[in-house]
């Protein structure tokens, strides 16, 4: 079975990632192959260059995010360009990495995609996990964790959908509004449902 683990920016999903690898779930991380796939030398990387120009570049010749963020998420064109050049192959290796989960035996494997709703992959998936945090979480979350004030936080929350319509759309839904050890036991019912269903 492969579950969808989304939710809004800082609401909590690498969070569930980390306890969902506790317990030995494979969680295939969206984010994390993004960074790969933009790596010096890969053909997105090339892609970026082109488009985005060498402006965008640290000086070793890695991307500075940081910049492309400020670009993106300050326009919604340049986030689509972004997108169409990165998005393609980010589900080429997500579905690469969940078939080798299968082959080697995990019977529940889940995909951290932030922008499962936004990009229509809910094909990819067959339950949707949404972690919630009501947008106020979110902001006072992103301000502590990221260098951003708080025109950029807000910016980057307008990117996306509005985390109380994801929240209709879920299958499960973990509220992460409250402590980690509450966060914990829901991660915790949420395997045991989905071990009855696959048993039963
Ligand atoms: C714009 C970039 C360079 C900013 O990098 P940065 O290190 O500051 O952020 P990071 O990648 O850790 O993303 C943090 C969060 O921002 C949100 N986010 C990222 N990209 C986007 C996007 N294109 N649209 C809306 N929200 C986004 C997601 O909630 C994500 O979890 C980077 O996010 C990027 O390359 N984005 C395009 C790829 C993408 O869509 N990634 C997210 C899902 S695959
Ligand atoms: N229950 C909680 N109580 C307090 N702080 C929390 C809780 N859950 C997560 N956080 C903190 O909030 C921030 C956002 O959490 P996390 O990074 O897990 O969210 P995310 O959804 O993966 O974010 P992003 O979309 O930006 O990748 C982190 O700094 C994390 O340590």
């Amino acid at each position: 079975m492969i579950l969808g683990l989304t939710g809004g920016i800082a609401t909590g999903k690498s969070t569930v990632t980390a306890m969902l690898r506790e317990r030995g779930i494979p969680v295939i991380d969206a984010d994390q192959i993004a960074r790969e796939v933009v790596e010096k030398g890969k053909p997105a990387y090339e892609a970026i260059v082109r488009h985005f120009g060498r402006d965008i570049l640290l000086a070793d010749g890695q991307i500075n995010r940081k910049k492309l963020g400020e670009i993106v998420f300050s326009d919604e064109a340049e986030r689509q360009k972004l997108n169409a050049i990165v998005h393609p192959e980010v589900r080429r290796v997500m579905r690469e990495e969940a078939e080798a989960a299968e082959r080697n035996g995990a019977d529940i494997v889940f995909m951290d995609i932030p922008l499962l709703f936004e990009s229509k992959l809910q094909h990819l998936v067959d339950k949707i996990v949404v972690v919630y945090a009501p947008a106020s979480v979110q902001l006072a979350r992103m301000l502590e964790r990221d260098e951003l004030d708080e025109e950029q936080a807000h910016k980057r929350l307008r990117a996306q959908w509005p985390i109380e319509q994801k929240k209709q759309l879920a299958d499960f839904l973990i509220d992460n509004t409250g402590t980690r050890e509450e966060t914990e036991r829901q991660v915790e019912r949420l395997l045991a449902e989905l071990k009855t269903e696959l048993s039963g």
